[in-house]
């Protein structure tokens, strides 16, 4: 018999409740136990729904109130000293490195964050040094195993395999140099050699060990740690289920096929063409195959008969009893049930899973290559093929339009008619901007007001023109407040967008937008991502009304913000029918219209956002330069039909973009500004290892605080950059946009860095 497993579930609630319970905790309303009681309401949820469906592996251990990882490492005692210090609760110590704390005279900034594989999905670093002193401060996975096991359901475990968890850290600023995370492997192990026996004697017959790093050319060198560590866990464990996802295991399955697991996942969803070589690797050992065919990435339908086709192949070669079929990672990145989007046309809703509904796939699908002759499993393999040939068929019928257009792009269409420094000149007399100009990246604070508007609008409770109107006051709030401070470069704030990609998503044509889909992005922070459901076209103008506004409102030019192709499809559930680089491209399109229009309209700065190139970028280093060249290519598409005296400016933040700076500078945009300041001017090592040639504002200031940078603060950063950078190159900028902020916090911190940049002016004349 051929069993089915989910690697793990959304731990948000079906109504976002574990988002409200840890916020209203944070805010003193609810205290540490109603936090837990609303913990284990969600987790209930989570199994008694998996039970429900049938899934044979149902996960616990999974669930956590802010990160996995973090939860790993305060579990483990992998917690720096700056938090400890402080005799927190436990619990506070946790959310505390999570998200840094700042009251009854405790003040640690967070640790830092970063994104969880090619996902928007950020995990708490964890640190490590010398003096790390592990120890099992708590076995999670055994209580929430008992938890589960109390509502007579039967879990297999979660957790995070030891070599993933040290190589997904770093070195804390007490480790010595050339210290290097693995080096603690053999301290670390004896901690899970301890959890793994509290499972087995808890009663667990599985558990499944996550070692997502085995897709990843650096593990490639770990080979031996691999093989020692296992088999030491092995010894003592319940049986092991290695789960690898998010990509192809490639040459490290030479190494993983001898582990002495009992079992092992692939990501079959990412990579199917892995079947055949794991299958030929593992097929003289008992290892039971666990095949990750339902997307835990993407919200479309499983194509059950594609699936169908690859276990037959995986049990041709190994029996049914070694063959699992599961979800093919966790499904945290689901939104939690399509049952909640009344808004979907009956068609749409055809087309997607999500994790409940996805649960439901994996346990057909079992009970489909088990034989089972169930009259309920032959309607839902009916059902899906009718779903899916009706997908098909709408797929089938493209924007004709579209397609040509993008297939008659050219090479010419990617480039400026001149080079920078030609351009520089033109824009330099048409801007007439000062030395060491000021700008922001775009937003400015999104009041209570304003959401309070949009939500009005939304019921009704304003017409569209009252609405228009309070946006127009708001833009000229922001106007003057920036000729006030002396900024020169200005921007109209983007009061009116909700989201940087949901804005232009619900302008275009070929998205589909949920009520209720709403994904973990990091901690309490959930997004919903639009669908791209079809070919993507421009109806009209999206930004052009409010920016020349803007630009009416004063002498001082206005910059243009759009979100950029690369940005809106990584922000995005893209379409699985059509290449990456074809939604891309036909994004790209409309952009260009629109900055067309923008620079028509007499808007000589245009700034295209595109945070998120970095995160899209494939795991393995092979697949690099594909991915860097459509987007790059998407991005110069978008952008590259304006004049020469048309300033076009890029923005980039909270990623490592050094090891794609030459891509970054490909772009060839007139101006990039780039979050600087968080990462500690990090990025400053590109610019003396790779140079920059355009204009650049490498942020002087964070602006995940409410704290105001001195004017002195400002100004040593000013200082360390124009050592790599030529002054007369530089832009003056914060981080990022400033919509989490606090209007008070901005106007100082913005009066200040005002006064740096004239500073500047004077001493580096
Ligand atoms: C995550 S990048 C944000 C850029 C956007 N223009 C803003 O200022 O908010
Ligand atoms: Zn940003």
């Amino acid at each position: 018999m051929v069993f089915s497993s989910v690697l793990g579930f959304p731990r948000i609630g079906a109504n976002r409740e574990v988002k409200k319970a840890v916020e209203a905790y944070w805010a003193g309303k609810i205290t540490a136990d109603e936090l837990k009681k609303a913990a284990s309401e969600t987790k209930k949820y989570n199994w008694s729904n998996l039970k429900a469906k049938n899934v044979d592996f149902i996960p616990s251990g999974d669930f956590t109130l802010y990160d996995h990882v973090l939860d790993h490492s305060a579990a483990f005692n992998v917690i720096p000293e700056r938090y400890t210090k402080s005799k927190l609760s436990d619990l506070d110590i946790y959310f505390a490195m999570g998200r840094g704390r700042q009251a009854d005279g405790v003040d640690v900034p967070a640790s830092e964050m970063k994104k969880w594989f090619d996902s928007n999905y950020h995990y708490v670093v964890p640190e490590f040094s010398e003096k790390t002193k592990f120890e099992l401060k708590f076995n999670k996975a055994v209580e929430e195993f008992k938890e589960a096991k109390a509502e007579g359901i039967n879990t297999r475990p979660v957790i995070l395999g030891p070599i993933s968890f040290l190589v997904l850290g770093k070195a804390d600023k007490e480790a010595s140099s050339g210290f290097e995370p693995i080096n603690r492997l053999n301290d670390l192990l004896p901690v899970y050699v301890q959890l793994l026996k509290e499972l087995k004697d808890a009663g667990a017959e599985w558990v499944q060990i996550d070692e997502p790093i085995l897709v990843m050319d650096s593990a490639a060198g770990l080979a031996k740690q691999y093989a020692s560590a296992y088999s030491q866990l092995a010894a003592v464990s319940p049986k092991i289920v290695l789960a690898t996802y998010y990509g192809r295991l490639d040459s490290n399955l030479d190494f993983v096929a001898k582990l002495p697991v009992a079992g092992l996942h692939i990501d079959l969803d990412r990579e199917p063409k892995q079947l055949e070589p794991t299958l030929a690797a593992i097929k003289s050992t008992n290892i039971v195959l666990s095949l990750g065919v339902v997307s835990g990435r993407n919200v479309w339908k499983n194509d059950f008969l594609a699936s169908i086709k690859l276990g037959q192949k995986a049990i041709e070669e190994l029996g049914q009893q070694r063959v699992i079929v599961a979800t093919s990672s966790s499904l945290l990145h689901i939104p939690v049930t399509l049952a909640s989007e009344k808004k979907l046309t009956a068609e749409q809703k055809d087309w997607f899973s999500f994790a409940l509904e996805k649960a439901e796939e994996v346990a057909i699908l079992a009970a489909v290559l088990s034989g089972s002759q169930d009259a309920n499993v032959a309607a839902a393999l009916e059902a899906n093929k009718k779903s899916i040939d009706a997908r098909r068929k709408f797929e089938s019928t493209s924007d004709d339009a579209v397609r040509k257009r993008v297939a008659a792009t050219t090479d010419a269409d990617l480039h400026r008619k001149n080079l920078f420094p030609k351009r520089w000149e033109a824009q330099k007399s048409h801007l007439d901007l000062p030395k060491f100009p000021t700008t922001t990246i775009g937003s400015f604070p999104q009041t209570k007001e304003i959401r309070a508007a949009r939500l009005k609008l939304g019921k009704g409770e304003l017409t569209q023109q009252e609405y228009d109107d309070f946006i127009k006051k708001e833009i000229e709030l922001v106007v003057r407040f920036q000729e006030k401070v002396g900024l020169d470069l200005l921007v109209h704030g983007e009061p009116e967008r909700n989201d940087m990609v949901q804005y232009f998503g619900e302008q275009l044509n070929g998205f589909v937008f949920t009520q209720n889909a709403w994904v973990q992005s990091y901690g309490s922070r959930y997004v919903r991502p639009p669908i791209i459901v079809s070919d993507v076209s421009r109806p009209g103008p999206m930004t052009v009304k409010w920016t020349s506004y803007a630009q009416s409102l004063t002498k001082k030019p206005m910059k243009g913000m759009l979100t950029g192709p690369v940005t809106i499809l990584n922000w995005s559930f893209p379409r699985a029918d059509i290449s990456k680089e074809m939604q891309s491209k036909q994004l790209a399109l409309a952009l260009r219209d629109e900055v067309i229009d923008l620079e028509k309209a007499g808007i000589h700065a245009i700034q295209v956002d595109e945070p998120a190139i970095r995160e899209g970028l494939p795991l393995r280093r092979v697949d690099w330069d594909a991915y860097l060249t459509w987007a790059v290519d998407s991005f110069k598409l978008a952008t590259a039909g304006v004049k020469d005296e048309t300033q076009t400016h890029s923005h980039f933040c909270y990623s490592d973009f050094n090891d794609i700076f030459p891509s970054i500078q490909r772009l060839d945009a007139d101006v990039i500004s780039i979050e600087a300041s968080k990462s500690d001017m990090k990025l400053l090592k590109a610019f003396n290892e790779f140079g920059y040639s355009n204009e650049i504002g490498p942020g002087v200031y964070d602006i995940h605080s409410p704290r105001v940078p001195s004017e002195q603060e400002i100004k040593d950063r000013i200082a360390e950059m124009i050592k790599p950078i030529p002054g007369h190159l530089l832009f003056i900028n914060p981080d990022c946009g400033l919509k989490t902020r606090g209007w008070k916090e901005t106007e100082a911190a913005l009066a200040n860095v005002v006064a740096a940049a004239r500073w500047a002016r004077q001493t580096y004349a």
